[in-house]
């Protein structure tokens, strides 16, 4: 018998911008997903904290830096990936330094939260949709 594999843990985030708009990322070709938008940030390597990851994350991702305390816990979803387990762990940050640049996806996209529901996102983050705009 194969024992289970552990829980897969994803963290990202909901960059809020002056505006009240959040920044979505598309998957680039070539990558599981490809074409779909999704919330900067990626898993944990080993021994990582979520902030630092996220720190890390959106430093390789959209070349910007923010700080731990920028980085507010928001919700969360849990979700069957593939013969995984996604928990998708999602923090709001309204501040940062440096302008996002697509360094990791085929497109960024500012969108008002009501508008998110006509993207084509991953199933898991569906669910966060609603409990997002009831937080920006
Ligand atoms: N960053 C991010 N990942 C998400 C979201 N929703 C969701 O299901 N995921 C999944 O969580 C995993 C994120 O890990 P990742 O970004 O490091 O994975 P990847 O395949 O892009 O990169 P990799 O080449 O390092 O494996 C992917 O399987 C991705 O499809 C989301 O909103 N943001």
């Amino acid at each position: 018998m194969t024992a289970a594999r552990e829980p897969l843990i994803v963290v990202a985030v909901a960059l809020v911008d002056g505006d009240g708009r959040i920044l979505v990322q598309r998957r680039p070709e070539g990558k599981p997903m490809a074409g779909l938008w999704e919330f900067p940030g990626g898993k944990l390597a080993p021994g990582e904290t979520p902030e630092a990851a996220l720190v890390r994350e959106l430093h390789e991702e959209l070349a910007i830096d923010v700080e731990t305390a920028c980085l507010a816990p928001a919700c969360f979803a849990s979700e069957a990936l593939g013969d995984r387990h996604l928990l998708l762990l999602l923090y709001v940050c309204r501040k940062w330094s440096g302008t996002p640049q697509a360094l990791a996806a085929s497109a960024l996209a500012w969108v008002r939260t009501p508008d998110l529901y006509a993207l084509e996102m991953p199933p898991a983050d569906r669910p966060l949709i609603g409990l997002l705009d009831a937080l920006v």
